[in-house]
This record gives C-alpha cells, structure tokens and sequence, in this order.
C-alpha cells in the first residue's frame, strides 16, 4: 500500500516517494529493532493518522537565493511554533553515505554504529529541507527525533518558538560539520560560511 503513495506536486521523477520509512540490507538486527521499537500498534497507524499537510515544495527562481534552480520547503499555512511539521523519510541505512546530500544520522550507538536515513533516491517532501545560510538569518524549522504511534524511530522537522507565516520557506541548520564535510570533498580551501554564493544554478 505504502509503495504506491502518491507524490506531491513539484516532486522530481527521478527520486522515489515513499511514505515510510524503508530499510537498507546494511542495518542490523539490532539497529532495526531499535529503530521499529516496540510496534505495539499497526503500521498503517502511522500513515493514517498523518495531518493534512503543511508543507508544499516549490522550485526556487529567486537570482540571489543561493540554492536558485533547486527546490525547497515552504509553509502552506500559517504554522504555529513548536508544531510538528513532518517526518524525514528516506532509506535506513549504517553503511556510509559520503556522496549523499541527502543523508541525516538518525541515531549513534555507543559502539559507534551509525544509523542514517538517506533520502538521495528515496524519499518524502522533508528532503527539499535548505539550510538557512544565505537564505535567513536564522533557521525557522529544526530536526528533531520523535517515536510515532508504532513506537518507529524517526527524524522529524518541527517549528521552532516562532509561528511561520504562509508562504515562508522552511530553513533549518545543516550544522558547520555538514558544509564542511561538503567542502572537503570538493574544495578544502572553502571557508563554509562562504557556501552560500556557490550554487546558483540558473
Ligand atoms: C537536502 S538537499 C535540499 C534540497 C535541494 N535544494 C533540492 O532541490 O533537492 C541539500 C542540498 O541543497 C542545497 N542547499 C541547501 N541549502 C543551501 C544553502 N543555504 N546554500 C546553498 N545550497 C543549499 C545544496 O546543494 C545541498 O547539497
């Protein structure tokens, strides 16, 4: 049922939407476990009891925007701060995403076993997520982890203590370890907080 959700508008054809969370041949017994929890209730509790949505994706066409030529994440309503906005879907994984740009950590063990969800070819309308730089002063919306209604583990965006207005784009903080490890991979002389006049794509 799950596999034939249909996509929002603006999704790209070549990404695979999905509306739960998948799992990667590399996660363990033990990390599955972790992430179904307990599922006291049934599966299909966590997509039905989804709100209506208040998050659109939207192509970016603004010059100065520094991701111009890519999608992002707006409001499509007013949204009341601390709200619970939408769950990051993606393929669960512990094997290493380097190349991905899509790739959040959902959980670390303490033997250093990372749990990832990585929405590069898979994924929901959380991945059009953009970092804040360049865009605002400071992130509207942040990742935050939550248990659903089956006790499932996942990373989940939120408001923060201010409402968001209709129409705003929803920017959280990539953290500087993510630009970094970005920049490393392709420029190491790059200071970060400079990302945000490289990739216009217009
Ligand atoms: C998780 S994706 C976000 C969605 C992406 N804009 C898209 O259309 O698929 C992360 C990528 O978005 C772009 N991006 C996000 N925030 C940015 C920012 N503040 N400045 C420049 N690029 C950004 C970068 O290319 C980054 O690798």
């Amino acid at each position: 049922m799950s596999s034939q959700a249909k996509p929002p508008k603006n999704w790209p054809s070549d990404v695979h939407f999905i509306n739960s969370q998948r799992f990667h041949s590399s996660v363990t017994t033990t990390a599955r476990a972790f992430v179904q929890g307990p599922q006291t209730k049934t599966h299909e509790a966590d997509t039905l009891a989804r709100a209506p949505s208040l998050v659109v994706i939207r192509r970016i066409t603004e010059p100065s925007h520094p991701a111009c030529g890519q999608y992002g994440l707006f409001a499509s309503k007013k949204i009341p701060p601390r709200t619970h906005l939408i769950d990051y879907l993606g393929e669960v994984h512990c094997d290493d995403r380097p190349h991905s740009d899509y790739d959040i950590s959902l959980h670390r063990f303490q033997d250093g076993v990372n749990i990832g969800s990585d929405a590069n070819t898979m994924g929901n309308d959380a991945r059009f997520v953009n970092d804040y730089r360049g865009v605002r002063h400071k992130p509207n919306v942040e990742f935050r982890d939550r248990r659903t209604q089956s006790g499932e583990l996942r990373m989940s965006v939120w408001s923060l203590t201010e409402p968001v207005k209709k129409g705003e784009e929803l920017v959280v903080s990539y953290g500087k370890a993510w630009w970094q490890a970005r920049l490393a991979s392709s420029d190491p002389e790059e200071d970060p907080e400079d990302v945000k006049v490289q990739y216009c794509q217009c």
